[in-house]
């Protein structure tokens, strides 16, 4: 399913925060949203769900999400936000499960089938052991998956994650990534990710979307987005950008 914005325009506080933001992600691929702090990427994902007040034209699967009810808006794109309310006290599980919501019927119980995927979900993000865990008996990096896999468990076909990996180590940042990468290819998921870590975001992305001061200041492939003179004129960091494997940019700072 394809995700597309054009001229979107958000503004929070009485100040203009994203303004003439166009975004083109085809169905089935990876676009990685990238910019300094403060830029705009959280929002647009939240103005894309519809979480936040905006106009100009945004479809996915050719439908705008503003329109949409919760439940509706929840069959068709999983979020997994950077800092969502976790409910104190609640088990592992029955968060994952509650990714299940959109399909049990109001009053009613969830199926052995919503069970038997909300497990399967944990068990491929290494969280089989943290099932019976409360929320707030977790590691920062142990949360982040949790969120990642009650986003999963909703098995949708648009998959929207604000910095996914910022708490994880190399090994689980790793397996995240691949694990969304699988799915892009086996399921034909729709990605759009922001992240920081740049070296990251070419190595995954098909497409990454610069975006500085609430614009688009770059897209493209990740060879033509992270290139010395971009990440310096909008990061303010001198880097080393060499290529990798598959030609996609390795980036490393380069000390003053
Ligand atoms: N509710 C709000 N009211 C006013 N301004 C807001 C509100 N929420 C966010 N902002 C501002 O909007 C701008 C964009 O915020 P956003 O969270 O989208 O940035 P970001 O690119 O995701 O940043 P980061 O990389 O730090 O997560 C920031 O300047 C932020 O201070």
């Amino acid at each position: 399913m394809t995700v597309t914005v054009r001229s979107l325009g958000v503004a929070l506080g009485g100040r203009q925060v994203l303004k003439g933001v166009s975004l083109d992600v085809p169905a089935g691929s990876w676009t990685a949203i990238i910019g300094p702090n403060g830029a705009g990427k959280s929002t647009l994902l939240r103005a894309v769900l519809g979480l936040v007040a905006s106009h100009g034209d945004i479809a996915v699967a050719g439908a705008d999400l503003r329109t949409f009810k919760p439940r509706q808006r929840a069959r068709l794109v999983a979020y997994a936000p950077q800092s969502p309310n976790l409910p104190v006290g609640m088990t592992v599980f029955d968060y994952t499960l509650l990714g299940r919501s959109p399909y049990i019927p109001h009053l009613g119980r969830e199926s052995a089938r919503d069970r038997t995927i909300t497990e399967e979900v944990l068990d491929r993000l290494d969280l089989t052991d943290f099932a019976d865990r409360p929320l707030d008996h977790l590691s920062g990096g142990e949360r982040q998956r949790v969120v990642l896999a009650r986003a999963l468990a909703q098995q949708t076909s648009v998959l929207l994650l604000d910095e996914p990996t910022t708490a994880l180590d190399i090994g689980h940042q790793q397996q995240v990534m691949e694990l969304v990468d699988q799915l892009r290819l086996s399921d034909e998921l729709t990605v759009v990710t922001t992240i920081h870590d740049l070296t990251l975001a070419g190595q995954y992305a098909d497409d990454l979307v610069l975006i500085s001061a609430g614009r688009v200041a770059a897209a493209g492939p990740p060879e033509r987005v992270l290139t010395r003179d971009t990440i310096e004129e909008h990061f303010d960091a001198r880097v080393h950008v060499t290529p990798g494997p598959g030609g996609r940019p390795i980036l490393s700072l380069e000390r003053p």
